[in-house]
């Protein structure tokens, strides 16, 4: 157990600081599994967006840590491109349907069936996995409270808070304000309320 003044780990990615860029016309890499033979393979041919430390519990995160990093792209983007037998879906019926190793447990993209879902279209992926740089750098930290449901001390989350925001992580309990922004919207749509009440 930490001391309460120990700086909280987040996550290997932007412990010492966050200092990855996307490189201009940046077009995508390969994520590799952890096992050290027949790793699983995923060509990504595009540039991540909305990439972000999580804090939930379903998300893969290395050992030890209490974050996940993880972004977006388009599935049209992801292909598996070698030992995809490895492959197996975490669980069935949650909304991302997580594709992980069945040798090294790393989840290698998680995909939405769903296609009344608002963010259908969109894998996400860990490009911490990818030996390229240029990858979208994290923009902000998502189901910050999340981390207590893992086994972090409660009372170890004004020190998080605080390092995410030291890091230019802004904390949030569910997703971005944007991201959230965009669920609402597609639920209006769907209701008929989309913009119909003026305040
Ligand atoms: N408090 C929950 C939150 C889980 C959650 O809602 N995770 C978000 C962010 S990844 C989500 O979209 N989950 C959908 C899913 O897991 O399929 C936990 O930590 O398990
Ligand atoms: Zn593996
Ligand atoms: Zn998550």
């Amino acid at each position: 157990m930490p001391a309460d003044t120990a700086v909280p780990r987040i996550h290997p990615a932007v412990d010492q600081g966050v200092t990855a860029q996307a490189s201009p016309g940046f077009a995508g890499g390969t994520l590799r599994c952890l096992c050290s033979s027949d790793p699983v393979e995923v060509r990504i041919s595009a540039q991540t967006a909305h990439n972000h430390v999580c804090g939930c519990t379903k998300c893969w995160k290395p050992q030890g840590v209490a974050f996940s990093q993880v972004a977006v792209v388009s599935r049209d983007a992801v292909e598996v491109t070698s030992n995809g037998h490895k492959l197996a879906v975490v669980n069935r019926d949650a909304p991302i349907q997580r594709h992980a190793c069945n040798g090294c447990g790393a989840h290698m993209y998680g995909r939405i069936e769903n296609t009344e879902h608002p963010f259908y279209g969109l894998d996400f992926v860990h490009t911490e996995l990818s030996d390229e740089t240029g990858w979208s750098p994290p923009e902000f930290a998502a189901f910050v409270s999340s981390v207590i449901e893992a086994g972090v001390n409660p009372d170890r989350m004004d020190a998080i808070r605080g390092r995410l925001r030291e890091l230019g992580l802004e904390p949030y309990d569910a997703l971005s304000p944007p991201l959230m922004d965009a669920i609402a919207t597609h639920v209006a749509k769907k209701s008929g309320k989309f913009n119909t009440l003026d305040v």
